[in-house]
């Protein structure tokens, strides 16, 4: 069904316009702007409220990194009076390798300088025709627009771009890489971000295994959320001067146009799920007929609910049980009905595997429902030790959510405990604990943040694990702190931005200064047991990453 204009927030109070913990499709992070480098004073690390933080895992760090590796790799002859190219002049770019952002890191063709190119939607071994717009000359990095290829590299097949909209929009990198191809890139993502990040040496770090895929590359993105911005001078309708600016003509509703602040009209994404890609084609129509009502820019939600059914059920009354813009998934023993939510306050429901969960439509959960069978799957498969005797009975889920791994989790724990600082994350983990047969004891949930749960903890450190997934800045210096006093048995720490949760990572194997873990000296007491990234985002930059930390033996004092 079609929501009313109210059910659409405007951009200015949307909450969940781009959530710090979501990856977004809509990012302002890959628009031009993040590369003005405006945020200086965080270009070194996270030092301005951490001692210990030494990055906060942005994309500028990222590829300053990719770009002194790079220079190093290449050990170009150089002239140090080469000039740079005008900007907006337009100059051939081999690409020499992917950068952990999903741009192409490239040397203009005939130069002598060692000005390293950031072009998009580009491989490795492609010459490419780009449009200078930015020269950093102190970092050696200049940015520019992809114009076209003009000799494609050997791994570029564009026979496999699905969308008209790639190579402009800027939700999407790599969608004319094979997925093998992006699958391997990940897993360099993951090896650079502990070779940078983590300041672990290298023995401390383990082989990093291969990224996950996705069983969808298309079409499984759960939650989309195009925009549109309001008309001319629309900022001064604020109601208080009184006036109200219109529309004159249905403005460009979709994603922001990569590497500038416009809004590309998207008239349909194939990454969206097909539920949610009726909903875009519906929703473009009502903000059409409903124009007159908006004064302002707003973000729409799109999110896939699904209806579970029992087969026998719904043979007996397909018509009445089904909305006719549903889409049907047969499961075998039960019909999905899949249906797309715009109200961000209405209820929607999805399944992994056999267990459910409600949320409000605009709040946060995971965004691909086909790989969480296997990431979840994976986690428990991972979290215990494989010795039967490890003696661990209780689940620590530190940033819960609406308890996704608490839920999944809890028949392996005799307790579960999740904390979440969104009051309305925690209301929806209660619910979905009862909902999915658990008691109070079996998970019980709080609603505070991370670093008050230390207080709340009555199991013993040895009997416990503690699950950490953080939005993209990762842990605070309070929290690891106190993770590191308590001492859990295991950790285990998901992650949408390998960078920080290398960072994080890094604090607890390699110690905390002023925290004594039984071993003190500054070294840590946890080891990593295994690193991997997982694809929830296929055609784009992003991977999650998965550690599982164990706690070493106390050593033996010296004799
Ligand atoms: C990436 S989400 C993970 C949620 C959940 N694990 C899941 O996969 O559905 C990060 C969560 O951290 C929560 N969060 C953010 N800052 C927090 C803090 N300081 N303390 C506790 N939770 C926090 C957000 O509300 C959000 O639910």
């Amino acid at each position: 069904m079609a929501s009313s204009a109210a059910n659409v927030a405007p951009i200015e109070s949307f909450g969940e316009k781009r959530p710090a913990d979501e990856t977004p499709l809509r990012s302002e992070e890959e628009s031009r702007g993040s590369y003005r480098f405006k945020n200086k004073r965080m270009r070194k690390g996270h030092g301005e409220t951490s001692t210990i933080l030494k990055t906060n895992g942005s994309n500028e760090e990222v590829l300053l990194e990719d770009v002194k590796a790079l220079l190093k790799s290449l050990s170009l002859e150089t002239d140090a009076s080469a000039k740079l190219p005008e900007l907006k002049s337009e100059v051939e770019i081999t690409i020499k390798e992917l950068s952990s952002t999903g741009d192409g890191l490239g040397i203009q063709e005939g130069s002598t300088s060692d000005q390293v190119y950031v072009v998009p939607f580009t491989a490795p071994g492609d010459t490419v025709t780009a449009k200078v717009f930015k020269h950093d000359q102190k970092d050696k990095l200049s940015m520019a627009d992809f114009i076209k290829v003009t000799k494609p590299s050997p791994h570029r097949d564009d026979s496999l771009v699905k969308c008209p909209y790639f190579a402009s929009c800027s939700g999407c990198q790599f969608q004319m890489l094979p997925y093998d191809y992006q699958l391997a890139h990940k897993k360099t993502i993951v090896e650079k971000a502990y070779k940078n990040f983590s300041q672990l040496p290298p023995e401390l770090i383990p082989a990093i295994g291969d990224t996950i895929g996705s069983p969808l590359q298309y079409g499984y993105r759960t939650k989309l959320t195009p925009h549109f911005d309001g008309p001319p001078d629309s900022r001064r309708s604020d109601g208080r001067n009184g006036i109200k600016r219109s529309f004159k003509e249905v403005p460009p509703i979709g994603f922001m146009k990569k590497n500038t602040r416009t809004t590309l009209d998207i008239e349909d994404c194939p990454i969206g799920t097909p539920a949610v890609r009726a909903g875009n084609a519906r929703e473009r129509t009502r903000v059409a007929a409903e124009l007159a009502t908006y004064h302002k820019g707003a973000t729409l939600l799109l999110r896939e609910s699904t209806t579970r059914i029992p087969k026998a059920a719904y043979s007996a009354s397909p018509s009445t049980e089904q909305d006719p813009d549903a889409v049907v998934e047969d499961r075998g023993d039960h019909i999905d009905l899949k249906t797309c939510i715009t109200n961000p306050n209405a209820t929607s429901t999805e399944y992994i595997d056999s267990f459910a969960f409600t949320n409000p439509a605009g709040s946060f959960f995971q965004n691909n429902n086909s790989i969480l069978p296997r990431f979840t799957s994976y986690i428990r498969t991972h979290i215990l030790p494989t010795t039967p005797d490890h003696g661990i009975k209780h689940l620590i889920d530190a940033y819960s959510g609406s308890g996704l791994f608490t839920i999944t989790l809890s028949s392996l724990f005799q307790s579960s405990l999740g904390i979440d600082i969104s009051p309305a994350s925690i209301a929806s983990a209660t619910k979905n604990a009862e909902l999915n047969g658990l008691t109070s004891t079996q998970a019980r949930f709080i609603a505070a943040d991370a670093s008050a749960l230390f207080a709340n903890i009555t199991t013993d450190a040895a009997e416990t694990v503690v699950m950490i997934d953080p939005p993209r800045k990762g842990c605070d210096e309070s929290f690891l702190r106190q993770l590191v006093r308590y001492g859990p048995a295991r950790i285990v720490y998901v992650s949408c931005n390998v960078h920080t949760q290398a960072r994080d990572v890094g604090v607890l194997v390699g110690g905390m200064k002023g925290v004594d873990g039984g071993f003190g000296g500054g070294e840590g007491c946890y080891e990593i047991e295994s690193i991997c990234g997982f694809d929830f985002f296929p055609q784009t930059g992003h991977v999650e990453g998965v550690a599982v930390l164990r706690r070493k033996a106390p050593q033996e004092p010296a004799e």
